[in-house]
This record gives C-alpha cells, sequence and structure tokens, in this order.
C-alpha cells in the first residue's frame, strides 16, 4: 500500500495548475447517461473517483473515449441498469446514476451507499425526491429498485441542502413530464456547473445558482460540448499549505470568485492574495494567525475546506474555534494532526485548536480524503519526517498532488 513521505520545513514557490473539480466532473458524467449522443468534456482531473466512475459507467453501457483530460462519451448503447454495490463502497457518488438512469430508461438499481468516515450520509431525500415524482422505490437487499414508466414533475422541498441530492433530482426532473420545482436546492458551483451542461444539452432550467430551480422536462437530450469548473477545493488545499509553510505560489487555472469564503479567511490569517479572474498569488512570510469558522452550505465555509484549514491553525498564532455544521463525524483528523504535535480539542461539533510552535514529523493515519489533505500541510510545516499512511484516500480526490507539491519544492515522495 503506498504511503507519503514528507520531510517538512521547507517554503513553497512556484506556479501550479490547478484540476479540473471532482465534485463536478462525477455528476457530470453520469449525464452522459441522458442522452444518445455525444458528449465532449474537456478539463477532467485525473484521479481515482473519476476513473471508478468512468469504470462504473461504461459496465453499463455508456461508451468512452478518454484522452488525457478530455472524455467523449456516447449513452447509445446503454445495456445494465445496475450500480452494483462494490463499485458503490469505494464511491459514494455513484447514487449519481439513479436519477438518469430512471429518467430516461424507467428502471434502476443502485447499491445504497451505506456510512462513511465522516458520518451516515444516508440519501433518504434523494428517494424521497424521485418518489414525488412518481417513481415506485423498493429497497430489498442492499439495493435501491426505482421503476418509472414516466418521471412526473412536481414541487419537491428537500428537508435539508443536499448537493448531490439536488443533482440527481435535477438529471432526473430534465426529463420527466412537466415543471420539477426543486425548493431548498443546493448553489455549489458544481451543481451549477452540472446544471449548465444540462443546459447546453436541451434542459429547460430557470434558477440556477438559487435555492429554487424550476425545470421544465423535455422529451429528450442531446450532445453538447462542456469544459469542467476549477476544482475549488484543490485550490484552497494549495493555498492553505503555503500559509502553513510560508512561500509565494501561484495558482493557475482556478476560479476567483467561488473562493470567497477561503479567501478571506487567508486574508485575516495574514496572507497576501494578488488575484485575477483564474489566477491567485499568495505570498506568505510570517507565521499565520488563528482564524474559526463554521462549516455550512455554499457560499458559506465549505466542509470540504475544514481540516486543511485545521491544519493551518494548528501552528497559527493565537486559539481557533472550528465548529463543523454538515457531517456528525468529520474530525477524525483531529487525533493524528495531535499526534504531530497539534493542541485539539473538540467539543460536540466544535474544535478548539490551539495554536503550537512548532510540529514535529510522525508517523500518522489517513482517515478520509480531506483529512488526508489536512495531514499533508501540517507534515509540510513540521519539523523532521512524517510518514502518512492509507493515502488511497487522497488518491480518491486529489489529481497528482504529491508531483505539484514537489514542482513547488517540498520534500515529499510517494513510498511503497
Ligand atoms: C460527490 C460530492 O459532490 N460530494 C460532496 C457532496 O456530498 P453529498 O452530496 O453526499 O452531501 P450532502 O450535501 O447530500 O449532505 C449534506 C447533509 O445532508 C445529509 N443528507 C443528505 C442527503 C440525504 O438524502 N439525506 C441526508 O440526511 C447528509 O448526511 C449531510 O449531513 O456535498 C458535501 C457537502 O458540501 C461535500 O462534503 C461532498 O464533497
Ligand atoms: C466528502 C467528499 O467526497 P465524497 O462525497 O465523494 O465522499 C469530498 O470531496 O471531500
Amino acid at each position: 500500500m503506498d504511503k507519503l513521505l514528507i520531510t517538512g520545513g521547507t517554503r513553497l514557490t512556484g506556479d501550479v495548475v490547478i484540476s479540473g473539480a471532482k465534485n463536478a466532473t462525477l455528476p457530470i458524467l453520469c449525464a452522459g447517461l441522458l442522452t444518445s449522443d455525444d458528449l465532449h468534456l474537456t478539463n477532467l482531473p485525473l484521479l481515482k473517483d473519476v476513473s471508478t466512475m468512468e469504470k462504473l459507467l461504461s459496465q453499463m453501457g455508456l461508451r468512452m473515449n478518454v484522452s488525457g483530460n478530455s472524455v467523449t462519451l456516447n449513452g447509445s448503447n446503454i445495456h445494465n441498469l445496475e450500480a452494483p454495490y462494490d463499485m458503490v463502497k469505494t464511491m459514494r457518488a455513484s447514487i449519481l446514476a439513479l436519477g438518469p438512469l430512471l429518467a430516461r430508461f424507467g428502471e434502476a438499481r443502485v447499491s445504497l451507499p451505506g456510512g462513511c468516515a465522516i458520518g451516515a450520509r444516508p440519501v433518504d431525500q434523494h428517494i424521497k425526491g424521485l418518489q414525488a415524482m412518481g417513481a415506485e422505490i423498493t429497497i430489498e437487499a442492499g439495493y435501491i429498485h426505482a421503476k418509472a414508466k414516466k418521471l412526473k414533475g412536481t414541487r419537491i422541498v428537500t428537508d435539508m441542502i443536499t448537493v448531490t441530492g439536488t443533482e440527481n433530482l435535477l438529471m432526473a426532473a430534465t426529463l420527466a413530464e412537466g415543471e420539477t420545482i426543486l425548493e431548498n436546492s443546493a448553489c455549489e458551483p458544481e451543481v451549477v456547473d452540472l446544471a449548465n451542461l444540462l443546459v447546453a444539452m436541451g434542459a429547460q432550467i430557470s434558477g440556477i445558482g438559487t435555492s429554487r430551480m424550476v425545470i421544465q422536462g423535455v422529451s429528450s437530450l442531446h450532445g453538447a460540448q462542456h469544459h469542467i469548473i476549477s476544482d475549488r477545493v484543490e485550490a484552497a488545499t494549495f493555498l492553505c499549505a503555503v500559509a502553513a509553510t510560508g512561500g509565494d505560489v501561484t495558482l493557475q487555472n482556478t476560479r476567483v470568485d467561488i473562493l470567497d469564503v477561503a479567501l478571506d479567511k487567508l486574508r485575516e490569517a495574514g496572507a497576501i492574495l494578488i488575484t485575477e479572474a483564474d489566477t491567485i498569488r499568495i505570498q506568505m512570510s510570517s507565521r499565520p494567525k488563528a482564524v474559526s469558522f463554521r462549516t455550512t452550505e455554499y457560499p458559506g465555509f465549505p466542509t470540504d475546506m475544514q481540516a486543511q484549514f485545521m491544519a493551518m491553525n494548528c501552528i497559527a498564532e493565537g486559539t481557533s474555534q472550528v465548529t463543523e455544521t454538515i457531517f456528525e463525524n468529520r474530525f477524525m483528523h483531529v487525533q493524528e494532526l495531535n499526534r504531530l504535535g497539534a493542541s485539539i480539542e473538540t467539543e460536540g461539533h466544535t474544535a478548539i485548536v490551539r495554536g503550537v510552535d512548532k510540529l514535529v514529523g510522525a508517523p500518522v493515519m489517513a482517515t478520509d480524503l480531506r483529512a488526508s489533505a489536512s495531514l499533508v500541510i501540517a507534515a509540510l510545516a513540521a519539523e523532521g519526517e512524517t510518514l502518512i499512511d492509507r493515502i488511497y484516500h487522497l488518491d480518491r480526490g486529489y489529481d497528482q498532488m504529491e508531483v505539484k507539491l514537489s514542482a513547488l519544492g517540498a520534500n515529499i515522495k510517494r513510498v511503497s
């Protein structure tokens, strides 16, 4: 099993190109199930969840022609309407096949994802929404079996804001009969990216980027071309790494307008940021100042950046409070950061981080995707060597992270 060996203490300098967003790519690949025409996608990130999704969709019959960071999908020969447990258990986003399969083929069988390292993560809202659109849904032997001759538009109010729930219902609604209103829908940029692609495919959607989307169903969707948005979480991860180690780094191929809160927090921590529409230069010459925050839905502070900012807070001047409101169990990195000499205590959903003068390298274990990223950041800032185990979590969502960090001068290598 691969591990990362990091010798900390080097300032990061240079340029880094940010990849396409994992959380936009996964639903967008599933949108390939909605049409028999070609979908041309560019700016795909090269990471494990994307290849798992490609494998899942290929076995359904979606044809795929991958070339570097581009892919052409063709859904004219879909013959298997099932997402099996083996795949769903490695990637929860497989649930995103449910809405498109049901809407276009009238049936789908998708394994229930179950919980994961960050919480219970039920999919009851996906099911509730599809049932409201007329689907008959049974849950048997760990599978969701959904059937509907034709989905019917209706008004759906989800109990909470759910990102993949909104994406599943949005894709289903594009081919439903009549009008669907999605109230309390997620406004995350990745949802907007999916919606923009669907519009390019002929879907009729208004209210994109708001909490109320209105969809007029159409009888079929056609092919389109789409450039996937830049990964805001990867961008924030590199920015936190520079804030923790010090340095001068320019992020290329990024999107300043979808990173507002993260950039505000970095300025509060003492970073100098020079931004243009698609580049961010960060200069950090002092120890960061502690920053407190509370995770919420977009445009608030993203839960997917919580662990990385906490890593920066570990060596900051002062004490910070980090409150997680989206997932019930997203502090698995706390114990591992403490192994590196951090001083963090948790009280329910809040972590109190007392900044220490230095972290010291140690063997640590990655427990989930962003927890892994926080350990990389802490290790880069620590004195001495850190060996991070179970980095398959990191590979799930980052495109060649150690290659990009090496190019910025970090002493990081993959070892088996
Ligand atoms: C592939 C992808 O895009 N993943 C992102 C997506 O996950 P995902 O879409 O799974 O997260 P949700 O937005 O659905 O979850 C938000 C909250 O709602 C709860 N919930 C959700 C659905 C449901 O049917 N019932 C229910 O109770 C969840 O357990 C969680 O507490 O959004 C999360 C929140 O921004 C991000 O951390 C993930 O990176
Ligand atoms: C939690 C994440 O992903 P997923 O929803 O695929 O588990 C993430 O990207 O941080």
